[in-house]
C-alpha cells in the first residue's frame, strides 16, 4: 500500500526536536537551515504559509544535502504534489483529509498528518499510517490529553505541536509514544531578520542538548 522512500518513524527518530519554519524571505532560508544543522537539528519543516515558500524548500533541498527538509501546512493534493516534486522528503498537515491521505499512501513521500481527535486518529490509521502530529498540542490539553488520546492506540507515535516551548518539551518526550516534539522557537523572525545565525545554532543545540 504504501510506497514511501523513507519512514515517517525514520524522519521523526531522527532527532528530538523539528523547527516549524516560517521563511518571509528567500535569502535567509540557507543560511538558516545551515545554523540548524550546525546545531544538530536535521530535520526542518518549511511551512507553505509565505510566498517564498516552495522556493524556500527548493533551494534548502538543493543547498544544504545534510538536512532533511520536508513541507508543512500542505493542506491539499495539488499541495502535496509540488512539494513532492519540489523532493520534500516528508510531508506535515495541520489536519487530515481523506483525500490528501489516499493521494500520500499512494505516493513517495511519508505524510505526518495533524490529529486531535481519536476519531481522526483512527482514521489515518485506516490508512496505514502510525505516525501523526498531534495539534494544536497544547491548546487541545497538552500532555494529558495526548496521553488519553494515545491510550487505546499502544502502537501509534507522535509529534506534538502547537504552543510548545523550551519550558514544556521535555514533559512531551517523557512520554512513550512521543518521538520527537515541533515547534517555532527554535526559528525566531528577529533572529532571521537580523541575520543573527548564531542564536539559531544555539537554540538548537539547547534544544538538543536538554532532550538528554
Ligand atoms: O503550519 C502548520 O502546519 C502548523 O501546524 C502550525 C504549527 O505547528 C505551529 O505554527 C507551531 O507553532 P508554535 O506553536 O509557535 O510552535
Amino acid at each position: 500500500m504504501k510506497n514511501w522512500k523513507t519512514s515517517a518513524e525514520k524522519i521523526l527518530t531522527t532527532g528530538p526536536v523539528v523547527p516549524v519554519i516560517v521563511v518571509n524571505k528567500l535569502e535567509h532560508a540557507v543560511p538558516m537551515a545551515k545554523a540548524l544543522v550546525a546545531g544538530g537539528v536535521r530535520v526542518l519543516e518549511v511551512t507553505l504559509r509565505t510566498p517564498v515558500a516552495m522556493d524556500a524548500l527548493r533551494l534548502m533541498i538543493k543547498e544544504v544535502p545534510d538536512a532533511i527538509v520536508g513541507a508543512g501546512t500542505v493542506i491539499n493534493t495539488q499541495q502535496l504534489q509540488e512539494v513532492t516534486e519540489a523532493g520534500a522528503q516528508f510531508v506535515i498537515s495541520p489536519g487530515i483529509t481523506e483525500p490528501l491521505l489516499k493521494a500520500a499512501v499512494e505516493g513517495p513521500v511519508p505524510l505526518i498528518p495533524g490529529i486531535s481527535t481519536v476519531s481522526e486518529l483512527m482514521t489515518g490509521m485506516d490508512y496505514g499510517l502510525r505516525e501523526f502530529k498531534f495539534f494544536p498540542a497544547e491548546a487541545n490539553g497538552g500532555v494529558k490529553a495526548l496521553q488519553a488520546i494515545g491510550g487505546p492506540f499502544p502502537q501509534v507515535r507522535f509529534c506534538p505541536t502547537g504552543g510548545i516551548s523550551p519550558a514544556n518539551y521535555r514533559d512531551y518526550l517523557a512520554l512513550k509514544s512521543v518521538l520527537c516534539i515541533g515547534g517555532s522557537w527554535l526559528v525566531p523572525n528577529d533572529a532571521l531578520e537580523s541575520g543573527d545565525w548564531d542564536r539559531i545554532t544555539r537554540l538548537a543545540r539547547e534544544a538538543v542538548a536538554g532532550a538528554q
